[in-house]
C-alpha cells in the first residue's frame, strides 16, 4: 500500500465510524497531510453541518498552505447548506488533492476536480476507489434512482424456516447474529415489516443491541390497516410508525390511529399497495436505506418487483421442519426456475454460531 492509499484507507476508516448519521447526505472522511506529517483530520457528521473537507482543513490551520487533502468523496463544487469544498481547498492554497470516489451526481460530477485543476492544483483520482464506494453505495443508488437501497434482512434454519410450524420464532438465530442486525437498523433511514409480522411478533423495531444507536423510522405495509392499536409500534413512540396502506380503506378506520402523535397513516391512491410506488414515496421522504425484516410474504414482493439491492441473511445451525413452518419468502413466488432473482454472494463469515451471507442481485 503506497502513500496514497494510506492516507486514503485512513479517511475511508474514519468515514466508516459515521455510516448512518449523515444521511440523506454521504459519509465522507478527509485527511490533510504537510511534509509526511498528518496536520489535520475531519468527517462530515451530520447532514446541513460541516463537511469533510472543511473540518479537515479547520484543524489544519495555516499548515494547509501547499499541503495534500485527502478525501473519500470529490469535493463538493455547489453551494448546497455549505460553501463548496473545493473553494475552500483553492482558498486554503493547497499543492495536491488525492480522491477515492467520484461524485455520483450527474448534475456535479467532474466540476470540482475540474475547479481545482483550473486553480492549479495537482489530483489524482479513483485511489481505493471499490472501498470507498462500498462505503456509499446506499448514497450512489439514491442518487441515480431517487429510490431507497433497500437490504432484504432474513433469519432461517438450515433447512430454511423462519419460525416453527406453531409460528415461534423468537429466537432462531443468536445473540451476535441479532446483534449484527441491529446494525442495520442504525445504518437504515427506516425498517419496514409486513403487518402479518406485526401480528405475529409484536416488534419494537428499535435499535437496541449494542450500545443502541440511530432508531429507524419504522413502516407497516398494511392493505386493509389490521395493524392492532394495542401493537408496540403503535403504543411505543421511541421512533415514528409510518404505516402504508391502500386507497380502500375508510376514514373510520384512518381516524382509529389519529390519536398517537408517532403514527402516520399513508394510503397511496392505488386499491392494493405496489413496492415501487412504495419506494418512490419513501424517495421522496429522503429514507436513503431501507432495511426490509419480512416476513415471507413482504419478502416475496420485494423479490418479484426486482426491488432488492442487498440480501443479508442470518442462518442458525438448526434443523425445525415442518412442512407449515415459515419460509423466508413466501407469497406467489417464480413458477419457473429461469425467473428465479440469480444473486452473487458478497460475503460469508460467522456471526456467533450463525453463517452470515451478503448476496447482490446480478446486474446490479
Ligand atoms: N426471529 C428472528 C428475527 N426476527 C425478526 C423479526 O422481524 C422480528 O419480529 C423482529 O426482530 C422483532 O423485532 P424487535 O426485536 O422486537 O425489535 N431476526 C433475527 O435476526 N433472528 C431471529 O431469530
Amino acid at each position: 500500500m503506497d502513500r496514497d492509499e494510506q492516507y486514503i484507507k485512513l479517511a475511508i476508516d474514519m468515514a466508516k465510524t459515521t455510516v448512518g448519521q449523515t444521511s440523506p447526505n454521504p459519509s465522507v472522511g478527509a485527511v490533510v497531510v504537510k511534509d509526511n506529517e498528518v496536520v489535520g483530520l475531519g468527517v462530515h457528521v451530520k447532514a446541513g453541518e460541516a463537511h469533510a473537507e472543511i473540518n479537515a482543513l479547520k484543524m489544519a490551520g495555516d499548515k494547509a498552505k501547499n499541503a495534500t487533502i485527502y478525501v473519500t468523496l470529490e469535493p463538493c463544487s455547489h453551494y448546497g447548506k455549505t460553501p463548496p469544498c473545493a473553494q475552500a481547498i483553492i482558498d486554503a492554497g493547497m499543492k495536491r488533492v488525492v480522491i477515492a470516489s467520484d461524485d455520483p451526481n450527474p448534475k456535479v460530477a467532474g466540476r470540482g476536480i475540474k475547479m481545482l485543476e483550473n486553480a492549479g492544483i495537482e489530483v489524482a483520482t479513483g485511489v481505493l476507489r471499490e472501498q470507498a464506494d462500498s462505503l456509499n453505495a446506499n448514497f450512489f443508488h439514491f442518487i441515480e434512482t431517487g429510490e431507497p437501497y433497500v437490504y432484504l434482512k432474513t433469519a432461517m434454519t438450515l433447512d430454511g424456516k423462519i419460525a416453527t410450524s406453531s409460528g415461534e420464532s423468537q429466537w432462531i438465530t443468536g445473540e451476535n447474529a441479532r446483534n449484527d442486525g441491529h446494525q442495520y437498523r442504525r445504518r437504515c433511514d427506516a425498517i419496514l415489516v409486513g403487518v402479518q409480522t406485526v401480528i405475529n411478533d409484536d416488534p419494537k423495531l428499535t435499535t437496541r443491541m449494542e450500545g443502541n444507536g440511530k432508531n429507524p423510522v419504522r413502516i407497516i405495509l398494511d392493505n386493509h390497516l389490521r395493524t392492532p392499536l394495542s401493537s408496540q409500534l403503535i403504543q411505543n413512540d421511541e421512533a415514528p410508525t409510518w404505516i402504508i396502506t391502500s386507497s380502500r380503506v375508510s376514514p373510520h378506520q384512518l381516524k382509529a390511529y389519529r390519536s398517537k402523535d408517532h403514527v402516520e397513516v399513508i394510503s397511496l391512491k392505488s386499491p392494493a399497495i405496489k413496492i415501487p410506488e412504495v419506494l418512490r414515496y419513501l424517495g421522496e421522504k429522503n429514507i436513503t436505506s431501507l432495511l426490509v425484516e419480512g416476513g415471507g410474504t413482504i419478502a416475496d414482493a420485494f423479490v418479484r418487483a426486482g426491488k432488492v439491492s442487498e440480501l443479508v441473511a442470518y442462518i442458525a445451525p438448526k434443523l425445525l421442519g415442518g412442512k407449515d413452518a415459515l419460509t423466508p419468502v413466501e407469497g406467489k413466488g417464480f413458477e419457473q426456475l429461469k425467473q428465479a432473482l440469480h444473486l452473487r454472494i458478497h460475503s460469508t463469515e460467522m456471526v456467533g454460531e450463525d453463517i452470515k451471507v451478503t448476496a447482490i442481485p446480478k446486474g446490479r
